[in-house]
């Protein structure tokens, strides 16, 4: 549709002033006389007759004026009745996500999420990566957000977003008191870690395997919470994403190891059954995930 064409037209037949319609829609006259001829080149018709005196429209142009003023009535009331729908978005949406994203990443995206659709129900169940992908798999959420791996076939996995992992103790923690450390500096730590089936625990395996460590003690706790408490009072070290961490470092509670190797990073993903995939709640909350 040529909307401008047409808007530039029904304001001209209004005022019949060329230099008028410029100023009002804030175009210049070239524009204006290009926005006709476009319309007339268009509609294989001649819309005005000008003359020194005045400008009057043919009949052909009283007839595009009634259909224009129909069509950017049609055009605009689409164009609510698509806001409104936006906004009365009803019905229940079930979010699995993993223990890092569930915990620090979901809820200020939840909030701003809930304000635009205040009538949508949000669930949000929180486990370790391996439940959340069983979760999706049994349909028991709608979408699963993970921060390690799946190899299930049947589900679609895309990355949405960047993690940084680091290395934290407490502030006593020799190694936090260092200026730099190497890899090599961890051989035979203490360390705390999350629980097979989690992607923080997965991390964590791949790292310490890949560097050739060699642990003296881990202990697993299945929250992150509970493994920063481990920290805060005990002198081990962990392997957690920067958002859980980030208030306890700020607040003085834990020190990131200043380690020589560049920053560690994996990808948080969203999954879910090809029978979610036109879900409307589904389509609007993968929309805002990705632009938010
Ligand atoms: O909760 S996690 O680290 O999969």
């Amino acid at each position: 549709m040529y909307y401008d064409e047409l808007k530039t037209f029904i304001t001209l037949a209004e005022v019949k002033n060329f230099t008028k319609t410029a100023e009002i829609l804030h175009l210049s006259q070239p524009s204006v006389s290009l926005h006709i001829k476009n319309l007339e080149k268009e509609f294989q018709t001649k819309l005005f007759i000008r003359s020194p005196k005045q400008l009057r429209m043919t009949p052909t142009g009283e007839l595009l004026y009634d259909r224009a003023k129909q069509m950017m009535a049609l055009y605009e009331q689409t164009k609510q009745d698509i806001l409104e729908h936006h906004h009365s978005v009803k019905g229940g949406l079930k979010i699995g996500a993993s223990f890092t994203i569930g915990e620090y990443i979901l809820p200020p995206f939840l909030l701003d999420f809930q304000q635009r659709y205040p009538e949508l129900e949000l669930e949000v169940i929180i486990g370790n990566t391996k439940e959340i992908v069983e979760l999706v798999r049994s349909y028991q959420v709608d979408i699963g957000l993970i921060e390690g791996q799946t190899n299930e076939k049947e589900l679609s996995v895309h990355p949405f977003m960047q993690d940084e992992l680091v290395i934290v103790a407490s502030n006593r923690h020799e190694l936090a008191q260092k200026e730099e450390v190497a890899i090599t500096d961890l051989q035979n730590e203490a360390w705390v870690a999350r629980e097979v089936g989690s992607g923080t625990r997965e991390y964590f395996n791949h790292f310490i395997r890949s560097n050739g460590l060699k642990v003296k003690s881990l202990m697993i706790i299945s929250s992150n919470q509970g493994i920063k408490e481990m920290l805060i009072n005990g002198n081990a070290l962990s392997l957690l994403s920067r958002s859980v961490v980030a208030r306890d470092i700020e607040h003085g509670h834990l020190s990131v190891i200043r380690l020589k190797h560049p920053p560690f990073y994996r990808m948080f993903s969203y999954i879910y059954s090809p029978v979610m995939e036109n879900k409307q709640t589904v389509l609007i909350f993968l929309d805002r995930l990705q632009n938010r």
